[in-house]
């Protein structure tokens, strides 16, 4: 029998889902996160299995998605909290084209998981500004980010698996595998956009992009669904909506700013006629690698040393399947998906 305790540093959505994966194998586990979360918390948490770009099914939508359902929901039940709700997303077309392509997406049965029929003008919101048609994708819905960051961490807390402390590299012994004087099997660094600077795993292309939300009020959206071109508008528990989001490369700033309040609210001029009132403004970074896939895996100088990050825009839809994953690695049970693993960028970097 293998007998592991993993230190984990990080408790965004990448530890905490590390955190509940390592729990259902019986795997000894400490989080250490320094309570500043930039991405997890302020993420809109939609879970959106479409590329609308080219209007094709996102990466591995049909693994993640029945997958993060089952996961999402044993969480639920374990911390007894609800944070994941149903909810459909209409996306009103942004052209012609994308009309077309849907068309298309109707007739494949490989997207019948996800697509619907083009809604009719009768169910269409008043307020939305249709020029080009609008049909609902399935999907499980949205995470509301806050509760489950809140729910979570107190959940670990409770049972002593999450400290908040800013980790300190200086009391970490690589070669004797330990952390500040107590020994770990494997140490785990899931920082978020924060691991560009990691002295291990800095080396890796970070594509880190910041995304700014607004949160606003209006008596006139419907609470049922997702409306999604250019900008969504989604709605929350708490009866207001989340108006998002943006994208800036090259910034490690994580305050909200004018320009994209603006950006916002000109998009949203473009899609509905609903009288808004803005009452809140949020940024965050999501760590994003160059190439678009996580950044998984083991550093190839430092045994036992891991990174598990570069979830991106989709968070909340990659990290169930993908801490699945990467427990099984760290346990020998299977390799890392090569998509993922850290090793397509050794050779860049390191001599054999
Ligand atoms: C505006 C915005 C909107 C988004 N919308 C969506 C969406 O609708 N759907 C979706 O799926 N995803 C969305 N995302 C993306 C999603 O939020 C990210 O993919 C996900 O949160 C990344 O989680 P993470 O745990 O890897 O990183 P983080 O959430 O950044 O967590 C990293 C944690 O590590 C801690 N940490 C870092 N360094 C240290 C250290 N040295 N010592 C101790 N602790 C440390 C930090 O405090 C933090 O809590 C959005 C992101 C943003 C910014």
């Amino acid at each position: 029998m293998i007998i592991l305790s993993v230190l984990i540093v990080g408790g965004g959505l990448s530890g905490i889902c590390l955190g509940h994966t390592l729990e259902q194998q019986n795997i000894d586990f400490k989080i250490i996160d320094c309570n500043q979360n930039h991405s997890s918390k302020v993420a809109a948490g939609m879970i959106n299995p479409m590329t609308f770009r080219r209007m094709i099914k996102s990466w591995k939508a049909d693994e993640l998605i029945p997958f993060l359902n089952q996961f999402y929901a044993q969480v639920e039940e374990k911390i007894e909290e609800k944070f994941l709700f149903p909810i459909r997303l209409r996306r009103a077309f942004a052209s012609e084209h994308e009309r077309a392509l849907w068309i298309e997406r109707l007739n494949n049965p490989q997207y019948a998981n996800f697509v619907n029929p083009i809604e009719r003008s009768e169910t269409t919101p008043n307020y939305l500004k249709d020029n080009f048609g609008n049909a609902f994708i399935s999907t499980p819905g949205y995470i509301d980010a806050k509760t489950f960051m809140e729910a979570n961490h107190r959940y670990f807390i409770q049972k002593d698996c999450l400290q908040y402390d800013n980790f300190d590299y200086s009391a970490l012994d690589v070669e004797n595998k330990t952390y500040d004087s107590k020994a770990y099997t494997q140490l785990v660094f899931a920082e978020g956009f924060q691991g560009e600077d990691n002295p291990f795993f800095g080396y890796l292309p970070f594509k880190n992009a910041k995304g700014e939300v607004l949160t606003i009020n209006s008596s006139d959206f419907r609470e049922d669904e997702i409306l999604n071109r250019k900008c969504f508008v989604l709605p929350t528990k708490n009866g207001d909506f989340k108006l998002g989001s943006t994208y800036a490369w090259d910034t490690k700033s994580t305050e909200p700013t004018q320009g994209a309040r603006e950006a916002l609210l000109e998009r949203y001029e473009g899609l509905s006629t609903a009288i808004i009132e803005v009452v809140g403004h949020e940024a965050g970074i999501r760590p994003t690698a160059a190439d678009r896939r996580p950044m998984l895996g083991e550093h190839p100088q430092y045994k036992d040393l891991f990174i598990f990050n570069g979830l991106g825009a989709k968070g909340y839809m990659l990290a169930p399947y993908f801490a699945d994953a990467f427990v099984k690695y760290l346990m020998g049970k299977a390799p890392l998906d090569k998509e993922v693993d850290i090793q397509r960028f050794y050779k860049k970097h390191f001599k054999k």
